[in-house]
């Protein structure tokens, strides 16, 4: 084994998800104006986004979520780190986020591993590759989101096995994935340096069991069941305007 089989990633737009609790008691106490006003403020600020939603400038999508950990989450995907940084900006200064507490956010880059590659080519000029770096989000009804490391225990450390033995797995894992064509949505940012875990996922369904069933499927594949370790799992609802302005009327 040599001394570092690092490989080769490639890196596509970066990512924010910006999960926010609300703060009820103050939102019943705001005026029915007032909360109009944030309101309206909030959903032209989505409007902005979906326009500007294309294949150079970056996808939103905007989820409910459910369970005690957050209310909403904002998910950005764009081509710099300043545009991300604009965004939080933007929000903040909303009349809607003096009703929100930011207790979660997750940074990464839209990342592919070159597991699977095929030498000789400029990965970045296949169209395949480009979708996946640069995703439109799926808008599907609902979305999960969890961080994640592959382990560096003393025994099983995925750091220190070679390239072959990890793109064995790898391809195990692409295997059980594609089962879920159609059903499931995964998009994989890369967070080593930028946030507290190694990748961040990303899953979108139309049917709510077929998260459950894709991350318990993965469970047995030996690179999940032997090197996966996994933080919290927050799920939601997809919400448009309108869904939107009916979870905050009163
Ligand atoms: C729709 C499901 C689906 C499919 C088709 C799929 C396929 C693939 C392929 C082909 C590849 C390798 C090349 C690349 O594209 O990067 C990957 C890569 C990766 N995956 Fe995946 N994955 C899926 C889904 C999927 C899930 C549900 C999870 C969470 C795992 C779990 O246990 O909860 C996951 C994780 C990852 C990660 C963290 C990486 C990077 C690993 C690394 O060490 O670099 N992934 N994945």
């Amino acid at each position: 084994m040599s001394a570092n089989e690092a490989l080769l990633t490639l890196e596509g737009w970066f990512t924010y998800h910006d999960f926010r609790k609300i703060n009820w008691e103050k939102w019943k106490q705001a005026s029915s104006e007032e909360r109009q006003a944030a309101i309206d403020e909030l959903t032209s600020l989505m409007r902005v986004w979906n326009d500007a939603e294309s294949e150079t400038g970056g996808s939103t999508a905007v989820y409910s979520v459910l369970g005690h950990k957050a209310d909403l989450c904002f998910i950005f995907l764009r081509p710099t780190m300043g545009e991300l940084d604009e965004l939080k900006t933007a929000i903040n200064k909303t009349r809607f986020a003096d009703y929100t507490e930011t207790d979660y956010s997750y940074i990464s880059v839209v990342e592919l591993s070159n597991y699977v590659n095929n030498p000789g080519q400029d990965p970045k000029a296949n169209p395949h590759v480009r979708e996946r770096l640069y995703p439109i989000l799926p808008k599907w009804d609902h979305f999960c989101f969890y961080p994640m490391n592959k382990k560096r225990g003393e025994k099983d450390n995925w750091y220190s096995m070679t390239m072959d033995e990890r793109r064995e797995l790898m391809q195990t894992h692409g295997l059980t994935g594609r089962k879920y064509a159609g059903k499931i949505k995964q998009i994989i940012g890369g967070s080593v340096g930028y946030d507290d875990w190694e990748w961040g996922v990303t899953l979108f369904a139309h049917d709510p069991i077929e998260l459950k069933h894709i991350v318990y499927e993965m469970r047995f594949d030996e690179v999940s069941a032997r090197y996966g370790e996994f933080g919290n799992f927050l799920v939601g609802n997809y919400v448009n305007e309108e869904a939107l302005r009916k979870m905050f009327a009163l």
